[in-house]
């Protein structure tokens, strides 16, 4: 696995500068600055409601910062003009800047009327133009990495909800993103489906190359497979470093608030 101190002195894949966010007169998000560096795997926590998915679908573009810029690969997902006003880029920049990112969510997304195996070729014929045979190729390939290369031809509804996610990982990686997120990707599925599902994504934080940011209240997990783990309060990055040091050695006390609370949880369960 990538340490997170090999990237410090490198470009960041990913820079939040700035950010915030309001719903109405409600700040869900303020002045966070948050970089991401090529390879590293970043594991996000926090209690909920402190801005986690707000922060990451503004990398995907579906959320648009109230302040602040992002950028990845050193362009920027919108631009502000004279006024502060933000801009909306071209639909050829933002398919340039979201090619280089692979989202997974909590909930699946696949489409119910494909296979599987037409699910994961969808995006490859229609937004990196490979043809036919290629996305099928490279579609077997991410079904046998994720343990599913005998489920080509069912649908959707024949699989199991972490059958499912994997699926969903599959179509993600096979488009080969700079950085892949991972937004509470356990959270909807049952308990015995859950080791699974972070099974695979283990081992495609060991595997790949690429970024990872991942959402999670997995906290046994994060510090398992991160580099550095960032945790959120209030819409604010309260502290973050390597896991050993987070975990053992907190320094907020809302950190440690949150981390005893959920050592608790996880006692009483
Ligand atoms: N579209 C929206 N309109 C209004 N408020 C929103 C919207 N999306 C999110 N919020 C609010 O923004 C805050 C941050 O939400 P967000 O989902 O980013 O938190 P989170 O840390 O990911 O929480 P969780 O761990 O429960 O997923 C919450 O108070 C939420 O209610």
């Amino acid at each position: 696995m990538v340490l997170m101190n090999e990237h410090v002195a490198g470009e960041p894949l990913v820079k939040y500068r700035n950010i915030g966010k309001r719903f109405g007169a409600t700040e869900v998000l303020s002045d966070i600055n948050f970089d991401i560096y090529p390879g590293e795997k970043v594991a996000m926590i926090g209690p909920s409601g402190s801005g986690k998915t707000t922060l990451a679908r503004m990398l995907m573009t579906l959320e648009k910062p109230s302040k602040g810029t992002i950028e990845v690969g050193g362009e920027l997902l919108w631009h502000r003009n004279v006024n502060g006003r933000l801009m909306e880029a071209n639909a050829s920049h933002l398919r340039k800047v979201r090619g280089q990112i692979g989202m997974v969510f909590q909930h699946f997304n696949l489409f119910p009327h494909m296979t599987i195996l037409r699910n994961i070729m969808e995006a490859q014929v229609h937004v990196l133009g490979r043809t036919k045979q290629e996305a099928k190729e490279q579609a077997v390939k991410l079904l046998e990495k994720v343990g599913l290369a005998d489920k080509c031809n069912a649908y959707p509804a024949q699989l199991s909800g972490g059958q499912q996610q994997r699926v969903a990982m599959a179509r993600a990686l096979v488009m080969k993103p700079k950085i892949m997120l991972f937004d509470e990707v356990t959270s909807a599925l049952d308990p015995e489906l859950v080791e699974e599902v972070l099974g695979v994504i283990r081992e495609i934080a060991e595997e790949e190359e690429m970024a990872m940011l991942l959402i999670t209240h997995e906290m046994a997990f994060a510090r398992d497979i991160a580099d550095r783990v960032v945790f959120m309060a209030d819409g604010q990055i309260v502290e973050q470093g390597a896991p050993e040091q987070l975990f053992n050695q907190p320094k907020h006390q809302r950190t440690m608030n949150f981390l005893s609370r959920f050592s608790a949880q996880s006692q009483s369960v």
